[in-house]
């Protein structure tokens, strides 16, 4: 569905945002996990024609057997677009309702019945019918976030970019986010980037960890933490040991569990007594991955 291909961008500040970047994002839920500053932002930016690369291509299929080039042909990617940004902001004295009129309105629906329509179908799917007249500054986090899918929405996009959504939300208005955007993920692509790793988890059948503008994985989250099996290892250690293990082991993951400190390690041997073998996640994955690069690097 959307082909990227060796996308790179320096900021003038010398940063490598993205350094050749290569992904193939097919329909449904595509999860881009990474830490702060990995180039997330700027890749999703890129797509969302946004900004400039240095470098680079990447194109949409169009659904007529062609294809778009993103970096080019602006215009015509705009119109299968839909892009909720990580600093989405509403006006807070406007209603839900009226304020999505108007974006429909700057969408091209200018057909008043038809607009209506879409709008009051939008409120619905996103679960907002019901306050559909208060004023947004009055919404929570989870639902200011349902209204930018709403906006999102408008004129049916191929392709929808929502950028680290779930930051701030409670646990139930996530998991309400989430299963949004999982019935949206049935027909189109949807990118969701993220330094949540259960929402990947939880949600999609393909993703990719990037790093420092680079991709270091991509792939099916199943594959990933099958090719850590038998790898990681957990133990209980006493705060004053952590340091030596820390020291000693690639220690992927410290949690404090009862106060005490539980670490996993990646090994392909049991690293010394007292660890047990647990089944591998895609946390484990994830810090696997950091960890090497780093260690690369
Ligand atoms: N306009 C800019 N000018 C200069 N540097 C920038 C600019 N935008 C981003 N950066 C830098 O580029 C790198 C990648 O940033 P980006 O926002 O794409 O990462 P991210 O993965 O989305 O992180 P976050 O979760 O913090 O948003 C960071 O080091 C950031 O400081």
């Amino acid at each position: 569905m959307l082909a990227i291909r060796d996308l790179s961008k320096t900021y003038a500040n010398g940063v490598h945002a993205l350094d050749h970047v290569t992904l193939d994002i097919p329909r449904g839920m595509f999860g881009l996990l990474g830490p702060n500053g990995a180039g997330k932002s700027s890749l999703m930016r890129t797509l969302a024609t946004l900004q400039e690369a240095d470098s680079g291509t990447a194109t949409l299929d169009d659904g007529k057997g062609g294809r778009i080039d993103i970096l080019r042909d602006k215009d015509a990617v705009r119109r299968q677009l839909g892009y909720l940004p990580q600093d989405f902001g509403v006006y807070p004295k406007v209603s839900a309702l009226d304020l999505l009129e108007h974006f429909a309105v700057l969408k091209g629906l200018v057909d008043r019945r038809q607009r209506r329509e879409v709008v009051d179908g939008l409120l619905q799917q996103v679960n907002l019918w019901d306050v559909r007249k208060r004023k947004l500054g009055g919404f929570s986090g989870g639902m200011r976030q349902r209204f930018g899918i709403a906006q999102a929405l408008l004129g049916d996009p191929r392709l929808v970019i929502v950028d680290e959504p779930t930051a701030g939300l409670d646990p139930e208005e996530r998991n309400r986010f989430l299963n949004l955007l999982a019935e949206i993920g049935e027909n189109v692509a949807v990118i969701l980037s993220t330094h949540i790793v259960e929402d990947v988890t939880d949600l999609c059948p393909s993703m990719a960890i990037m790093n420092k503008g680079k991709v270091l994985l991509t792939g099916r989250p199943a594959d990933a933490i099958g090719a850590l099996e038998q790898q990681v290892w957990r133990k209980q250690v006493e705060k004053a040991d952590l340091e030596r293990c820390l020291r000693e082991f690639t220690v992927l993951s410290t949690r404090l569990v009862g106060g005490l400190p539980v670490i996993h390690v990646f090994s392909a041997e049991r690293p010394e007594d007292g660890f047990e073998q647990v089944a591998p996640d895609l946390e484990d994955v994830y810090f696997q991955r950091l960890r090497q690069h780093a260690k690369a690097a």
